[in-house]
């Protein structure tokens, strides 16, 4: 039987569902269920990444520190992991989040710029640190660009290299050859995380490891940027029907989304028409809330600006194209 590793990225990627106020109970509440309910690795900061909390990303209500030391002192069986862009998170909070027990750490850049890695992911290698390469918003690139890309993460240290479709834009097709181009051409393990936006997440992650992806991201209710991330409930309750091992207890996975998570924000994500075009016009999940935000104050329709941050073929990073997308567009009425 494959066997296949889950990352769990409710107080990660989740945190933008809850615009980055987690307190620190309810992390640790959080993690507790989802290490009792043996989940590989739980995926803990800012929604942005260790050093997200600011006035671009939004201010967190707990700092990451203290969420890493408070959630590392209550789990036994998972690994806690962090996510750090380089240029927003130093190999200093890197520093300081092993101090705290992170022991994984996910480096993440956009699909064209791995090389911006090399010196975050050395750190995490240097500090005994499981490292993952993240690259992002891969339906922007052609495959052989991200193979090429990934090979530089692989060539830095990289223990696991994740395909990470952040506007949620590919169809099971394009998960399928950019998984089997990766597992072609790289030897270490391969990821996939997966968007909602088009409903594909459970679909998508499954073609990616029918391709040959052994790590899958997940979060609760399907907690996350955009229309949120593939649910953990679920991907655990399909994996095991599809005949693959986790370590997970499906029955403990359902509980800590229902009766645990739920509980503590009980609408976690919300598909509608913005989150659909998202995917749809391959835009940056973590967008969304400053989209609702910019077509709000300009009055003007959020579809219209998320089309056009498509065409501009805007990157994290570009929040403020946002803003000026928004004003172009009420100049223009
Ligand atoms: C801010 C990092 C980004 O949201 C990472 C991620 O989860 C993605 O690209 O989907
Ligand atoms: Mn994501």
């Amino acid at each position: 039987m494959k066997k296949i590793w889950l990352t769990d990225t409710t107080l990660r990627d989740g945190s933008h569902s809850v615009s980055h106020q987690y307190s620190i109970d309810q992390a640790v509440t959080i993690a507790k269920a989802l290490d009792d309910a043996e989940i590989d690795i739980i995926e803990i900061s800012h929604g942005d990444g260790l050093a997200g909390s600011s006035l671009q990303y939004g201010f967190s209500k707990a700092t990451d520190n203290d969420l890493i030391k408070e959630v590392s002192g209550v789990i036994k069986n998972s690994k806690l992991a962090v996510l750090i862009l380089p240029g927003i998170g130093t190999s200093a909070d890197l520093e300081i989040a092993r101090k705290y027990g992170a022991e994984v750490a996910r480096v993440a850049t956009h699909v064209t710029e791995a090389d911006v890695s090399q010196q975050h992911i050395k750190v995490a290698k240097s500090m005994g640190m499981k490292t993952v390469g993240f690259l992002m918003m891969v339906h922007m690139a052609p495959v052989e660009n991200l193979v090429e890309q990934a090979k530089l993460m692989e060539s830095y240290g990289a223990d696991i290299v994740y395909c990470t479709d952040s506007s949620g834009a590919l169809l099971p097709d394009g998960v399928k050859e950019r998984i089997t181009a990766l597992k072609e051409n790289l030897s270490v393990d391969i990821g996939f995380h997966a968007h909602d936006n088009l409903n594909l997440a459970i679909g998508n992650s499954l073609a990616a490891i029918e391709a040959g992806a052994t790590y899958v991201d997940c979060s609760l209710n399907g907690a996350g940027a955009g229309a949120g991330n593939a649910r953990t409930e679920s991907l655990v309750a399909v994996l095991k029907k599809s005949g693959y091992e986790t370590n997970a207890d499906l029955y403990k996975t359902l509980d800590t989304a229902e009766k645990v998570f739920r509980k503590i924000v009980p609408e976690a994500t919300r598909p509608n028409d913005l989150t659909l075009m998202l995917g749809y016009a391959g835009v940056y999940s973590s967008f969304l809330l400053h989209t609702y935000k910019a077509a709000e104050k300009f009055h003007v329709d959020p579809r219209e600006i998320l089309v056009e941050l498509g065409k501009r073929k805007v990157v994290g990073g570009q929040e403020d194209s946002i803003i000026e997308v928004a004003y172009e567009m009420s100049q223009k009425k």
